[in-house]
């Protein structure tokens, strides 16, 4: 796009919202301050650098077999370069504990140790970004029988209470080392496919050991702990011990942030309107923006209606710096670099449009009940020339305008990921 057009765009932008009292500069800024926590599993179908050619299993699956993965993490961290450079704004990688540099050894997860993530914190200092972590409580040999924190098994359970605790300590060096804190994921799959008659057995030996394990102070300054809940998986259709209910007591009981996954509950439940009723009761919210279709899916994000939905509560709650977004899908059936960008992307332009919304004078109805104002002024703002800012920021911040990021992504595929046989 010339860039005339595109200023000439974004000046015509400009004045429709300015008509509405909306500052497009500003909203840009706001944008601009809004990290987003990129996923480091979308680029190898969360395979990871302990056991890659082992099987990824905990109710999870990436479907597809779209040539390109990145195979080492030379590779891996390439691609996310390339993708940070299809994307305006500074982000974060959002890295899982199996992704460690264990220099071609097997580390068991009861043995990793902040040592084998400093490359990661060197890589990620250089090029400006910060990192965020996540026990990888599956893909493991001791969590086959479909249990972990909450196997009936001892000693299953002090393997991975020790995972656990080296998580916390190598997340929270990391949030030392860069100065800001690192966001620590707590994801359990642990449950079972048909009708468990245990159910509370397992509950209670969950919390049991998660209370052992954070009963280990660390300062909030470098770690912050987030329990991320789920409906069920393939092969836990039945029963998923850390379910909405036990990570949402457990979360307000502890005070501790809660990780909302799109994907995670029921088929036509959805996340939006879980941000202003949690905002009242926990510290903080992470979000996992993910694409549900039919089942916990884990498509590629899009520009939907649900995107835009939690965009909107995000802006309209007033709380941008307590709820952290970050993105949670691993499709593998097409260009990976192309799935990262098209999901940072959207995400982005929903949270623009809702930065550029008029919700004072949207809100200045209610009490009135105009309520038809309310509705026509929602449904105006869906047609606003948006897409010219989003267009403006981006050129701004020299990345690829409008859909010139869909060539670069083809060239790097030729050049790249097309020779990875
Ligand atoms: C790989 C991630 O940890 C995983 O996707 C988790 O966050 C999840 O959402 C599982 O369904
Ligand atoms: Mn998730």
């Amino acid at each position: 796009m010339k860039e005339e057009q595109i200023n000439k765009a974004y000046a015509n932008a400009k004045e429709h919202y300015a008509a509405l009292g909306i500052d497009v500069d500003k909203a840009i800024e706001k944008l601009n301050e809004i990290p987003i926590s990129i996923h480091c599993w979308q680029a190898d179908d969360v395979s990871g650098f302990e056991n890659p050619e082992g099987e990824l299993t905990g109710g999870i699956q990436a479907t597809g077999n779209y040539p390109g993965k990145a195979r080492t993490i030379e590779e891996l961290r390439k691609d996310i370069e390339k993708v940070l450079s299809l994307v305006p704004g500074k982000h974060r990688l959002s890295l899982h504990a199996i992704y460690g540099d264990f220099g071609g050894e097997f580390v068991d997860r009861d043995q990793i140790e902040p040592k084998h993530f400093q490359s990661w914190i060197d890589w990620a200092k250089k090029l400006g970004i910060k990192l965020d972590f996540n026990s990888t409580f599956f893909s493991h040999p001791k969590a086959d029988n479909g249990y972990t924190l909450s196997d009936f098994n001892p000693e299953i359970r002090n393997f991975w209470k020790e995972h656990l605790r080296r998580c916390r300590r190598i997340a929270a060096e990391i949030g030392r080392q860069q100065g800001d804190p690192c966001i620590h994921n707590i994801w359990i799959p642990d449950g079972e496919k048909d009708k468990t008659v245990s159910r509370l057995a397992h509950r209670q030996l969950l919390k049991e050991s998660l209370d052992e394990v954070l009963s280990e102070k660390i300062s909030t300054d470098y770690l912050k702990d987030t329990v991320e809940c789920k409906l069920f998986g393939i092969g836990s259709e039945s029963y998923v011990v850390g379910s909405h209910e036990f990570y949402m007591g457990y979360a307000v009981k502890n005070n501790m942030m809660l990780t909302l996954d799109a994907g995670h509950f029921h088929p036509t439940e959805v996340i939006s309107d879980k941000i202003s009723s949690m905002l009242l009761f926990v510290p903080e919210i992470n979000l996992h923006v993910s694409r549900p279709e039919r089942w916990d899916s884990d498509h590629v994000v899009i520009l939907n209606d649900e995107l835009l939905a939690l965009s909107q509560e995000i802006v309209r709650s007033g709380n941008r710096d307590r709820v952290h977004v970050g993105l949670d899908y691993f499709d593998a059936s097409i260009n990976r670099i192309g799935a990262y960008a098209v999901g940072i992307r959207s995400t982005q332009k929903a949270l623009l449009q809702a930065l550029l919304e008029p919700t004072d004078k949207l809100r200045s109805f209610e009490p009135e009940n105009k309520n038809f104002q309310r509705m026509a002024y929602l449904e105006e703002l869906k047609a606003m020339p948006w897409n010219a800012v989003y267009n403006y920021y981006c050129h701004k911040q020299g990345v690829p305008v409008g859909d010139e990021y869909i060539r670069e992504i083809e060239r790097y595929e030729d050049e790249v990921t097309s020779k990875r046989k």
